[in-house]
């Protein structure tokens, strides 16, 4: 088939990771209708086209797929009505990477199942609970310290680190007061003990095979990201192992697109943890350290556009800008301080803050990951959020 340009994206999500690809699709002359559950959200602000709803309302994707017709639906965020995507999909109009990727990965339970139960894949040792009285039974089972996580969510919201009986009950009470959607179901997972974490960027394509980027490097605070780095630190023996696991968890999710697929990397082993049919958050370090960055990576896969080769620039960091307080408007000191040589910010124009949220990036590039560190942990600490 030939390709024409441009093409509709319907972008279901609009924050930092929406923005981006916006940016990318619209340097190829697409046009994109960017969605979310409030206004002005990052991606908004730099698309054709916005529409506020609930995603989890299949009501309402339902309204906006009629009125706006999309070529291709990019599913930005995890909480979305996928059995809707489904159905869309169905219909002639492509999901991004697959209705079933999404419909997997929204929540962790189908994922961990495809992974370990499927496909064989090694994981840390886990099990669900649904009440508080099948927790302290399933924690008991795998042990302490224990990880607690909502089914759905993300970004590390509602997931403890337990690491004894009397706090489960705690656990319990914050895994399921920051649950994503209706589920009133948790995983809990043994503590991985891994020297580091890694995030491998997989590129599914249409009609070519599946590449990797260089390993990101990345460190985390209660479950988010705090900063990244590429090239990180892994043995060729490691990544070729996380690059076979990669390619067959995303083969049997099929369709075409990034994913960031993540891995605890302890001396001896990778153990799959979970990934994103998407561009991930620490992947933002490739903003700075790749000839194309993981947005540009994306759309190119998903329009079957030719990726000659992916090469890693120059050793780059990334680190995170929070906010500390809740406010309903936003603005950032420390800009000029930050930015010295070598060194980019990406300040994402979230329209409100409360303590924790994201709200930029510094990215820095070093002539080692160790330089690169902390030029970016120093940049980021510059920006303040007020
Ligand atoms: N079983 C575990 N053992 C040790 N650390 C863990 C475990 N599970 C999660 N973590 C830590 O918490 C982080 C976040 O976990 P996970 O990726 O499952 O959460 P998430 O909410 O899906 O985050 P995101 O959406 O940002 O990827 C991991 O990157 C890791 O640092
Ligand atoms: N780990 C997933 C991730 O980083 N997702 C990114 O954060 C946004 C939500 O931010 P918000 O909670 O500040 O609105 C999402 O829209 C996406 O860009
Ligand atoms: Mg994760």
């Amino acid at each position: 088939m030939v390709l024409t340009l441009p093409r509709k994206f319907l972008l279901l999500g609009s924050g930092e990771l929406g923005k981006e690809f916006v940016i990318a699709a619209q340097q190829l002359g697409n046009s994109i209708v960017a969605v979310d559950r409030y206004a002005n959200a990052p991606a908004m602000q730099v698309a054709d086209k916005c529409e506020v709803i609930s995603m989890l309302n299949g009501d309402d994707l339902e309204a906006v797929i009629e009125k706006h017709q999309p070529d291709f639906i990019i599913p930005e965020i995890e909480a979305i009505r996928t059995e809707k995507l489904l159905e869309f999909e169905q219909r002639g109009i492509t999901v991004i990477p697959t209705a079933k990727a999404t419909n997997f990965t929204m929540n962790r339970d189908r994922i961990r199942e495809l992974a370990h139960t499927q496909l064989g894949i090694r994981t840390a040792k886990y099990a669900y609970a649904t009440s508080l009285d099948e927790l302290v039974t399933a924690a008991q089972d795998i042990g302490f310290p224990n990880v607690v996580k909502p089914i759905m969510s993300s970004s590390g919201k509602g997931q403890a680190v337990v690491y004894q009986p009397e706090e489960v009950a705690t656990a319990w009470n914050y895994a399921i007061k920051n649950s994503r959607g209706d589920s009133q179901k948790i995983i809990v997972e043994e503590f991985i003990q891994f020297e580091t974490e890694i995030t491998l960027l997989t590129i599914k394509q249409w009609n070519a095979p599946t590449i990797f980027c260089p390993a990101i490097g990345h460190r985390q605070e209660n479950g988010d990201y705090q900063e990244s780095w590429q090239p990180a630190k892994i043995s060729n023996e490691l990544l070729v192992e996380a690059q076979a696991i990669a390619q067959k968890v995303t083969d049997s999710l099929g369709g075409a697109g990034i994913f960031g697929v993540e891995f605890f990397v302890t001396k001896d082993e990778v153990i799959f943890s979970e990934l994103s049919p998407r561009p991930h958050d620490t992947g933002m370090v490739t903003l700075i350290s790749q000839n194309l960055n993981e947005f540009e990576l994306h759309l190119r896969a998903v329009l079957g556009l030719p990726i000659p080769q992916i090469e890693l620039l120059t050793p780059s960091a990334s680190a995170v800008i929070l906010a500390h307080e809740y406010a309903d408007r936003v603005s950032y000191t420390g800009v000029a301080e930050a930015l010295i040589e070598n060194v980019e910010l990406r300040l994402f124009g979230k329209p409100d803050a409360r303590p924790g949220r994201r709200m930029g990036l510094a990215l820095a590039k070093g002539i080692n990951v160790e330089e690169a560190r902390k030029k970016a942990l120093q940049a980021a600490s510059k920006v303040k959020v007020v």
